[in-house]
């Protein structure tokens, strides 16, 4: 057990409501509706971007109307025999208009897709760094990883190259519809005509798409497997001499591959022909009404070319909406994924930063613990720590130490027993509990990538720089200094890397900021006896003081300082008191103790 729990920071909470009850394994999944008023609220954080984004769309939209329109009266002018000079200025600069409009609509859509994706990613990635060890336990690994993987990359690319199309084609498909009507609403009912035959054609197409993509995609994957088994097996295969088959296997998927590719193209020119003659049937009606109204009087040749025009501008748009439709669909099933994370219960969202000068005793009572259906790995475990006292918890490997210490960090419920703090069961304290008293510096500390600042900022957000700097002062991070831009240096995936032992300090650099009332070490980094683990131990020491600590002396030097120590056998505490009674007592302590001296 060696998850590492940082010291509280702040997220924005999210209602835990609207979300689908999962399989207990699983991440729940958010509703449409709820993905939708999640992305809302965000959009409204950048309210300029999105009017801006909204208005320019709808100005790319309406000025693709201008063209049909000016083609229109061109069209009655000639009839009328005036000039078409200052019509043909009028299109080559509604052209221009429409060109420069589309460029930036698409940059604007972008730029907000893209920002609301970073809300999104940044909530998921926050939630998920708070997830409580026990939901971590719980769900499926793959889930997890295929949210912040797969499924944030998903909507990344919909919102890079999809989104904008498909927000563009929306409005020029409404606008256009609005100008046809505004033309003459004959004319706008003769072209949704059309609208029958567009919802035939999607029926057809979706029920057939999506297995048949899925099938593509599994196909090609064997076949790939097949060459790559192949390629890598050849000399045994020629060994066996069973090149044949083998050709005959990899022949066989290749060509099982290319039926099925032929058979998406086909389903896709399929889609096509209905398509057109959805627009077939739409055109020849606004053509055949336009006909009709000229020969009554009720319209004229141009307007009834100005409908048709802008009829036939509907084809493109339209396209792109039901050839997206599928991307769209998918896009969206991965969104309402990650805003099931981001509204998971706000019990794991920190309330407030502690008050480190107030030092409140610790009480674990009838502690017993078991990993899933596993042995207990602890057993009816009591113990106090009065407030400030320092106690280090001794044992061989696998006694429960680590487990102990996660129970009392509240980062592992336990399977019996409570954990006090002052007297108050952890499930009543308030706000995420014990979670926000207690900072956990565990085995594994995660480096974030960013600056070494910014890593320590994650414990108080609103540290100064001089205090980041006391911070690693405090805890020995003399290296600090060597950096080349000191605590403005980029650390993590992609910067400077740290070793473990400056990882560890990093870790206790937070804790100081975070300066949480009770602290919990379980830190096996640096080697006994070398001058890294002195460091380390004295960062400790100097990190913890004032704290009610507990410390899994992992090097009985940290238990040598301890105000008490606690040894811990299989789950049980065996025995307790000061670093000199145990060794005079001569039982377990001394043992191990006499056996650490002799190393
Ligand atoms: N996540 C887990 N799932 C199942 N069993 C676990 C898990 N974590 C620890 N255990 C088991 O629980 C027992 C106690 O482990 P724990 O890590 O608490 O001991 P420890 O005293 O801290 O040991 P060490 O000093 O080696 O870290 C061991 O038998 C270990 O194998």
């Amino acid at each position: 057990m060696t998850a590492e729990a940082t010291a509280p920071e702040a997220t924005a909470a999210g209602p835990s409501t609207a979300a689908a009850a999962p399989p207990s394994d699983l991440l729940p999944t958010a509703t449409g509706r709820r993905a939708a008023r999640v992305v809302g609220r965000y959009a409204r954080e950048r309210p300029g971007l999105a009017v801006a984004a909204l208005a320019v769309s709808i100005a790319s939209a309406a000025a693709g109307l201008i063209a049909p329109a000016v083609l229109g009266a061109l069209v009655d002018a000639v009839a009328e025999g005036g000039s078409i000079g200052g019509f043909l200025l009028a299109l080559a600069g509604a052209a221009l208009l429409a060109a420069l409009l589309t460029g930036l609509a698409a940059v604007a859509v972008s730029r907000l897709g893209e920002t609301l994706l970073a809300r999104v990613r940044e909530a998921v990635v926050a939630r998920v760094l708070h997830l409580h060890t026990a939901t971590l336990d719980r769900v499926r690994p793959g889930d997890l990883l295929s949210r912040v993987g797969d499924d944030v990359a998903r909507v990344s690319e919909s919102v890079t190259t999809g989104l904008p199309e498909v927000i563009n084609a929306a409005l020029a498909v409404l606008l256009t519809l609005l100008g046809l009507g505004v033309l003459d609403w004959r004319l706008a009912v003769a072209g949704l005509l059309a609208l029958p035959a567009y919802v035939l054609a999607l029926r057809w197409y979706l029920p057939r798409s999506a297995p048949m993509y899925a099938r593509e995609r599994l196909v090609v994957a064997e076949r790939a497997d097949g060459l790559l088994g192949a390629v890598q097996g050849a000399e045994t295969i020629r060994a066996y001499a069973r090149s044949g088959p083998h050709a005959a296997e990899v022949a066989r998927r290749s060509a099982v591959a290319r039926d099925v590719g032929v058979g998406v193209f086909r389903l896709y020119t399929d889609f096509g022909w209905r398509m057109n003659r959805s627009e077939f049937v739409g055109l020849a009606a606004v053509l055949g009404i336009g006909f009709l109204l000229v020969r009554g009087g009720g319209a004229t040749v141009g307007e009834v070319t100005t409908a048709a025009l802008l009829f036939h501008r509907l084809f493109g748009p339209l396209g792109t909406l039901l050839f997206s439709f599928d991307e769209v669909q998918a896009a969206g099933a991965a969104l309402v994924r990650l805003v099931g994370v981001v509204d998971l219960p706000d019990t794991e969202v920190p309330a407030q930063r502690p008050d480190g000068s107030h030092r409140p005793a610790v009480e674990l009572r009838g502690i017993g613990h078991a990993y899933g259906d596993g042995p207990p790995v602890l057993a009816d475990v009591d113990l106090r720590l009065a407030p400030g006292e320092r106690v280090a918890l001794v044992g061989a490997s696998g006694a429960g130490k680590t487990t102990l210490a996660a129970v009392l960090a509240g980062a592992l419920d336990p399977t019996a027993g409570e954990v006090l703090v002052d007297g108050v069961p952890a499930a009543g304290l308030p706000g995420r509990g014990l979670r926000d008293v207690v900072a956990l510096v565990s085995q594994e500390v995660h480096v974030f990538a960013g600056t070494l600042a910014d890593d320590l900022r994650l414990a108080r957000p609103d540290a100064t720089d001089d205090d980041v700097e006391a911070a690693l002062r405090l805890v020995g991070a003399r290296w600090v200094a060597a950096l080349p831009g000191g605590t403005a240096t980029l650390v993590g995936e992609g910067g400077t890397a740290l070793t473990p032992a400056q990882a560890q300090q990093v870790a206790l650099a937070r804790l100081v900021l975070a300066d949480p009332p009770i602290a919990v070490l379980d830190e096996a980094t640096a080697e006994a006896g070398s001058s890294g683990a002195r460091e380390l131990e004295e960062g400790a020491f100097a990190a913890t003081a004032g704290r009610t600590t507990l410390v899994v002396a992992h090097r009985l030097t940290q238990a040598v300082r301890a105000d008490r120590v606690v040894v811990l056998h299989a789950g049980r505490v065996v025995e307790e008191g000061t670093h000199a009674d145990l060794v005079a007592a001569g039982g377990r302590y001394a043992t191990l103790w006499t056996a650490w001296r002799g190393r």
